[in-house]
């Protein structure tokens, strides 16, 4: 599975630490992240990630900035895109089964490390539920 990964300055080293645990976890992944931790412009490095996941180059998308929404606005700026900020594992497993998330929006400000992991982990293995969710996420479309 190919996974698109993008952070500003604020989740430079959870995106390390979620970089890390994909890697050894047999996942090919594409960083488009700052690796540094001098202050950056998060829109930079999240639009690169959503338009990954808009053109199908990967199958899901990781973005982290400190709140975790101006990277969740930045990617849902993008056609066919569905960026959930997520700030626990029971969020994220909702987001996958109920709304077909395609990114996972982390907050690093406001959730630790191995909580980030965690999440990760729940929305790699979560499943998209369909059934009355596949109505209502075709109705998220602008029509
Ligand atoms: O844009 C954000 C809020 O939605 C992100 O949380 C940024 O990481 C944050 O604004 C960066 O703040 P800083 O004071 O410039 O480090």
């Amino acid at each position: 599975m190919k996974i698109a990964i993008g952070n500003d300055h604020a989740g430079t080293s959870y995106k390390h630490a979620i970089v890390d645990y994909l890697k050894s976890n047999g996942f090919s992944v594409i960083n488009h992240g700052t690796d540094k931790e001098n202050s950056v412009d998060y829109p930079d490095f999240i639009h690169p990630v959503a338009k990954d996941v808009e053109n199908k180059e990967v199958d899901f998308g990781i973005i982290i900035c400190g709140s975790g929404n101006g990277a969740s606005m930045t990617a849902n700026k993008h056609q066919g895109v569905r960026s959930a900020l997520c700030w626990t594992k029971e969020i994220v497993a909702l987001a996958r089964e109920h709304n077909d998330a395609n990114i996972l929006s982390i907050p690093a400000r406001f959730t630790s490390q191995p909580q980030a992991v965690e999440m990760v982990k729940t929305f790699l293995n979560t499943t998209f539920e369909g059934g009355r969710h596949q109505r209502r996420v075709e109705k998220i479309a602008c029509q």
